[in-house]
């Protein structure tokens, strides 16, 4: 046991030499270029406003303290003073406001850092900035840098960053409410605690190499690692298949509306919309050309398609418009098929009729390749449309000739079908009861509402854990005898968990998460 222990920390070390040390190589690098620069900019709105905040970080806060807010001893940090604020070359008074500083390493950046909230005016808060940069050594911050100096100093890894990034850019609650759980690292969290265990399970491994010929190594030392490399994979696989519910939060889910021309496609796009988006006529073929508009449903960001009447067509431009249209059902996360209801008065066996009417119509068309557009569906693509969900919407339902028809069609659909809704875009007949089965789905597709895991956000995710399970697999499945290859395999694996922390990085990476940052944050 003693060895066993042994072995975990000597082989922690070298582990530590073998990867943990390369992130610290590219830190530093980082570090020593960023840090001896002070950076600053405005954080908040640009505009009229009643106060501005403008954010300096590096060495030269307290000279900013002293020559700008002139303050004769550095003052306590963390605490607001009521400060005039002077150029410090020409000593013009420039406005007063509050003040207030951190001392490094307790501040957002990981470095001293100050706020100067002044008066929000263009005049004043270009007067400011133009101070700051007359003082030695400062200058105005790159995009998203203040972030990146946090992310250096080892303040935030690189899923807060984006969590950060995810809260900038949220329109909606729940969209607010993912990105702020990531922020707060409970992706973090659960990559972090995979990369520990398979960090043990290594050691273990690189301790049997160590150690296999002393007789003080533990027996069975490798069946437990295999047990725990098992588990690690298990806990991916399951968090991989989450019908990428957390990505299509953050980038919204995508909705289709497609059916035979004339159905009420477009009339039921801007019911939905409420508002006239798409042109509504009695001229069949009337949209060619996908039109989009961006909601927030129930909480959660939509993205609402009308699409071209699907028949087959002579006329060139429609024919366009139905390619179109196919392109847009291949990305769609939900599809609303739209029927017109003549077509189901005379229908005996309407729940199968409905259940099974999206599949095989498009399914089919696949099949013959009967409408040229449909020539470029592959396959896969067919079986994307499988798994989309649908909703069919059956509209016009005031042209049905009685009250009492148009009652027991509902009463039908309702007892034989999952997801359909009896409306009328005219009258708006069913419309709320449609309205809240779209927002049920939609729900459904953005999270999973029996469990409060943490959800896969992003497709750079994805990638390093697809990654990291194929190394996983190889090292519990494929027959290897030579236990340092093996050991090779959980060295890639945790790399690729690193890469997603980004406790191990490249410049390149680091680029292009933090370009889309704004300046000041
Ligand atoms: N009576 C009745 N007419 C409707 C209803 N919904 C739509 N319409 C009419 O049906 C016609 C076609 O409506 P659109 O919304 O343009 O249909 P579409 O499916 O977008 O048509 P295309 O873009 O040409 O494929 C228009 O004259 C609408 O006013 C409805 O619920 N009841
Ligand atoms: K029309
Ligand atoms: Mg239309």
């Amino acid at each position: 046991m003693i060895y066993f222990l042994r072995g975990i920390r000597l082989s922690g070390s070298i582990y530590g030499r073998k990867i943990i040390h390369q992130s610290v190589q590219t830190s530093e690098h980082n570090w020593m270029r960023c840090s001896t620069s002070t950076i600053y900019a405005l954080s908040s709105f640009p505009g009229r406003a009643a106060v501005a905040v403008i954010r300096v970080s590096g060495p030269q806060v307290i000279m900013v303290l002293k020559s700008l807010a002139r303050f004769k001893n550095i003052p306590e940090p963390r605490k607001l003073f009521l400060k005039k604020i002077f150029d410090p070359v020409n000593n013009k008074m420039l406005d007063r406001g509050l003040v207030v500083w951190f001392s490094k390493p307790k501040s957002f950046t990981g470095e001293d850092c100050c706020e100067l909230h002044i008066h929000s005016g263009t005049a004043v808060i270009m007067s400011v900035l133009q101070a700051l940069g007359k003082l030695p050594k400062t200058r105005p911050a790159e995009p998203g840098e203040f972030t990146k100096r946090a992310f250096l100093n080892g303040k935030l890894d690189l899923t807060e960053v984006e969590g950060i990034a995810d809260l900038l850019n949220a329109e909606t609650e729940a969209q607010q409410q993912q990105a702020l759980s990531q922020m707060e690292g409970c992706l973090y969290n659960l990559y972090s605690g995979w990369k520990e265990r398979l960090k043990i399970c290594l050691a273990h491994v690189e301790a049997f190499i160590d150690f296999s010929e002393d007789e003080n190594i533990e027996d069975g030392i490798l069946d437990l690692t295999l047990k725990s490399v098992q588990s690690v994979f298990n806990e991916i696989e399951n968090h991989l298949a989450d019908n990428r519910r957390g990505e299509r939060l953050r980038s919204g889910v995508k909705v289709v509306i497609v059916g035979e021309p004339n159905v009420g496609k477009s009339s039921l796009l801007n019911l939905i919309c409420q508002r006239e988006v798409a042109i509504v006529s009695p001229l069949s073929g009337t949209t060619r050309d996908v039109i989009e508009a961006a909601l927030n449903i129930g909480g959660y960001p939509v993205l609402v398609c009308d699409t071209a009447g699907l028949q087959e067509t002579e006329d060139l431009v429609e024919q366009e418009g139905v390619k179109r249209a196919f392109q847009r059902l291949q990305q769609a996360d939900l599809i609303i098929y739209v029927k017109h209801c003549l077509e189901f008065i005379e229908q005996k066996n309407i729940g199968e009729l409905v259940n099974n009417i999206y599949k095989p119509t498009f399914l089919s068309a696949v099949d013959a390749n009967n409408v040229d557009s449909q020539k470029n569906l592959r396959s896969e693509d067919a079986e994307l449309l499988k798994n989309s969900e649908v909703i069919v919407v059956i509209n016009k339902s005031d042209l049905l000739p009685e009250e009492i028809i148009k009652e027991n069609l509902k009463q039908k659909l309702e007892k034989e079908c999952i997801s359909c809704s009896l409306i009328s875009c005219k009258t708006e007949y069913g419309l709320n009861s449609f309205l809240s089965l779209l927002q049920n789905k939609i729900k459904k597709l953005c999270c999973d509402s029996r469990t409060f895991k943490p959800s896969l956000t992003q497709d750079r995710h994805r990638f390093h854990l697809v990654k990291c399970q194929k190394y996983l697999k190889e090292y519990i499945f494929e027959e290897e005898t030579d236990i340092a290859i093996k050991a090779e395999k959980l060295r890639k694996g945790l790399i690729e968990l690193g890469m997603i922390t980004g406790h191990v990085c490249t410049e390149e990476v680091l680029d292009v998460i933090f370009k889309d940052f704004c300046i000041g944050k």
